[in-house]
């Protein structure tokens, strides 16, 4: 399903309440439920909307677990790291408990700053399937870190990986893989402004980016702006 707004104001505002609703559905049905954030501009818009919004509270977020679809591999509490803008934007505002928030390893983890035992480990504490994957769409197309044209994206036999060389800085990253992204139970992709418009019109028509390649197990649904919308 594909939905177009008007903005991209109202498109945050509209994705957050659906992820509101979605999640307490979740926890009405099977007791708990657990959401795969991401990264980017539209993402941060989504989060302070549910942030602000007094419905927040039909969710019971002591029972939400927190994931990441991908990170940029960078210290902790680096402002580039999805994690840092999701919790300034949102899981620092809820009454979420901190074993519940499930973040990418950083460069000053356990690990320091080897992405493939960071990736590694992630995999290790990864618990699917998830109820809701959020997808961020890049201009070439890509989602998570899974660029066009990369390796990563063609992946079958790992849940998450390591990536180098992005095009989009910082080069380094970790990020989910297509077999556990598709696992879950919904996938939205969420893109505003016209500078989405080629990379959806191309995901749309089964073109060859990896935002084509990506269904939830249940429902896959596109939420857009009018102007990512314009060339559909
Ligand atoms: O690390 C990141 O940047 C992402 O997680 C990435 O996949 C992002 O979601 C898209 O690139 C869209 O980002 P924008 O909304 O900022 O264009």
């Amino acid at each position: 399903m594909r939905v177009i707004y008007e903005s991209a104001e109202l498109l945050a505002a509209t994705a957050a309440a659906r992820l509101a609703v979605t999640l307490a559905d979740a926890q009405a049905v099977r007791g708990t439920a657990s959401v795969v954030l991401t990264g980017g501009g539209i993402a941060a818009k989504l989060y302070s909307a549910l942030r602000d919004a007094p419905y927040r509270d039909a969710v019971d977020w002591s029972r939400v677990d927190f994931w990441w679809g991908d990170e940029r591999f960078l210290p902790t509490g680096d402002p580039e790291r999805n994690e840092t803008q999701a919790r300034a934007a949102l899981l620092d505002a809820l009454p979420v408990p901190p074993e519940n928030i499930h973040a990418m390893p950083a460069t000053d983890g356990p690990d320091g700053g080897d992405p493939d035992a960071a990736a590694a480990r992630y995999a290790a504490a990864l618990a699917g399937p998830f109820d809701v994957v959020l997808l961020g769409v890049g201009e070439d197309g890509h989602v998570a870190s899974l660029f066009p044209g990369h390796p990563e994206v063609d992946i079958t036999d790992l849940t998450v990986s390591a990536v180098r060389d992005s095009p989009k800085p910082p080069p380094t990253r970790i990020t989910l893989t297509l077999p556990v992204l598709t696992s879950a139970r919904e996938v939205w992709l969420v893109a505003a402004g016209a500078g989405k418009a080629e990379a959806v019109a191309s995901a749309l028509s089964d073109g060859p980016v990896p935002a084509a390649r990506v269904r939830g197990a249940e429902r896959t649904l596109w939420l857009l702006d009018a102007a990512a919308a314009s060339r559909l």
